[in-house]
């Protein structure tokens, strides 16, 4: 799986993934007041509201980026007909070319992981038949629980030929409170580092593992470390804009090649209109704004490889 996303990344010369995060403050009224005449200020309102705005930024931006990453505490948060806006998304993307990144952050002990790495990454049998799930193409892992909550993600992986991001350095300030914890003189994120290699190995698709990293870009000496313990693992990026993340702290995420790294952004696209440098395409025009904040965190980015 991580050979496709690499061959996306090399035919739109875009290494990132618009985050789809939407938050109904962020939906422009225009959008809102037709979701709601239709079916009220009801939880089927809301979700309606964020799939109206989600396809037309993907409309507007999917010949130009290789993938999506939904996060779905964006949708869980308006129960059921919020997971069905994930699910519509998900399969609306993939129709587009894009591959998903499910931004779940799952992890349990061994019996309930590989349940949720059917439901997100693999398939369900029903009697005599198979159904895919949310059958996303990449999800995020946390590793907390160890090896055995890791590896039913990795058997999915290798039997479906999927892709994981394993948390490692996380972007949020608060991170280093357990991560940069020292262990034997060694920060815990390293140990984890070394993991995510070990889970790796077991999944290689070319040159690089179909288990990635999650390297947040608001940390770049530990980035630098990460790429020298991780060469052929591909680090997910978050961080990048809204969180403070610039693109000189993004180049040591990437190797020589160029390759190794997708950034994301998710508020710094989705909610472009509303930044000052994109307030010239008005709310009506959300997705035109969202299409040039494309053009340039991908200028941005290159600038640094
Ligand atoms: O796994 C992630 O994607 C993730 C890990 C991390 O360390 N930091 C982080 O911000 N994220 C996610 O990346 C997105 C960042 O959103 P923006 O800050 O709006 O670009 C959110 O969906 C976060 O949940």
């Amino acid at each position: 799986m991580i050979q496709q996303l690499i061959e996306k990344i090399k035919k739109t010369k875009a290494p990132i993934c618009v985050g789809l995060d939407p938050m109904l403050n962020y939906i422009p009224e225009h959008i809102l007041k037709k979701s709601y005449n239709e079916f009220g200020e009801t939880l089927e309102g809301a979700a309606d509201a964020i799939w109206q705005f989600n396809k037309e930024i993907v409309d507007h931006t999917c010949d130009l980026i290789p993938s999506v990453k939904p996060q779905i505490a964006m949708y869980e948060q308006f129960g059921i007909e919020g997971l069905k806006s994930y699910q519509k998304t998900v399969d609306y993307c993939q129709q587009k070319g894009l591959l998903v990144i499910g931004d779940a952050k799952r992890g349990d002990i061994g019996s309930t992981s590989a349940a949720y790495a059917t439901g997100h990454l693999g398939k369900v049998q029903v009697g005599s038949k198979t159904y895919s799930g949310f059958h996303t193409d990449f999800l995020t892992v946390n590793p907390y629980l160890g090896t055995d909550g890791v590896k039913p993600f990795v058997d999915v992986c290798n039997s479906e030929d999927k892709g994981l991001f394993v948390l490692v350095k996380t972007s949020n300030p608060s991170s280093g409170e357990f991560q940069d914890r020292l262990i034997d003189g060694r920060p815990l994120y390293e140990l984890v580092a070394e993991k995510v290699v070990e889970w790796g190995d077991t999944c290689m698709d070319g040159d690089y593992s179909n288990v990635g990293a999650v390297v947040g870009a608001t940390y770049p000496e530990m980035s630098k470390i990460l790429r020298k313990l991780m060469p052929r693992t591909y680090f997910l990026v978050p961080g990048y804009g809204a969180q403070g993340g610039t693109a000189a702290d993004l180049a040591h995420c990437f190797n020589e090649d160029g390759l190794g790294a997708v950034v994301n952004s998710s508020r710094g696209i989705i909610a472009a209109y509303r930044q000052e440098k994109y307030k010239q395409f008005g709310p009506e025009h959300f997705a035109e704004a969202s299409r040039q904040a494309v053009i340039d965190m991908v200028a941005d980015i290159n600038s640094v490889l």
